[in-house]
């Protein structure tokens, strides 16, 4: 099952980006198709304007709805349908979140819409949540200049979970965020040398003691995890804060 990625932007430059590495072999192998076009198409003024000043005021400008209404119209259609999954990115959005990454990799279409300026039109979003299932996410607690970096973050955090995309699915499970780790952030990692620059890789990784290393893995794990995101634990893990 072919996974189709649209992206509206008024910079879709910022997708030529997705026909390289992983991405690309993705795309190669049928498993995603990506398209990318410019909300510009949908102007018929001689500046193709997309923006205007905000009613009831205020600083900035905020992205005309006709653009993108036509676009909607061309891109993904003029009927309603839920399997249509439309992502604007925002500040105001909920957080993303792995389990969101999950649940995004079983969509057949995806539709990202890329806002600039102080954001879209809310219509657009009313519109569309109207048609399709729409998300509305933030990245995190810092202000982007627009929604394409956080649609490529978003496609790379997606893709990589389409069934058939990691050549190594095991790695998947093990990972931070994700249940194999219990929701604790990863251990450090170690490679040859065993000696660099007088560091040394800790020895019991190099023991062989399989029970040893685990333990010391899921301390590391549980160290780090205090340290840096408290949010993480949580008593029923029996995690000690
Ligand atoms: N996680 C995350 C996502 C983004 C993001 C996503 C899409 C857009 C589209 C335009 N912008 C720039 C932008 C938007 C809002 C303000 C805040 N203003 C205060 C009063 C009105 C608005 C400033 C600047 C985006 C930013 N940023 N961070």
């Amino acid at each position: 099952m072919t996974m189709r990625l649209d992206y509206l932007s008024i910079f879709p430059a910022y997708f030529d980006v997705l026909d390289i590495s992983l991405l690309g072999k993705a795309a190669v192998n049928g498993l995603v198709e990506v398209h990318a076009h410019d909300l510009r198409d949908w102007t018929h003024d001689r500046h193709r304007t997309v923006d205007d000043t905000p009613c009831g005021g205020g600083a900035g400008m905020v992205m005309k709805p006709d653009p993108w209404g036509e676009a909607f119209d061309e891109i993904i259609g003029t009927e309603p349908d839920s399997s249509v999954h439309v992502i604007f990115p925002s500040p105001s959005g909920a957080p993303f979140t792995q389990s969101a990454a999950q649940e995004l990799s079983s969509a057949v279409r995806i539709v990202f819409c890329c806002g600039r300026y102080e954001g879209i039109d809310h219509r657009v979003i009313d519109y569309a949540r109207s048609m399709w299932t729409v998300h509305e996410v933030s990245l995190g607690d810092y202000v982007l200049n627009g929604g394409e970096v956080a649609a490529l973050a978003i496609t790379e955090a997606v893709v990589r979970l389409v069934p058939g995309f990691m050549g190594n699915p095991e790695s998947l499970a093990e990972e931070s965020f994700s249940a194999g780790q219990d929701g604790l952030l990863e251990y450090p990692l170690f490679t040859r040398p065993v000696s660099w620059r007088g560091l040394d890789v800790p020895e019991v990784l190099m023991s062989g003691h399989h029970g040893r290393i685990a333990k010391w893995r899921r301390d590391e794990s549980v160290r780090l995890t205090c340290e840096r995101r408290p949010d993480l634990t949580d008593s029923d893990f029996g995690v000690p804060h």
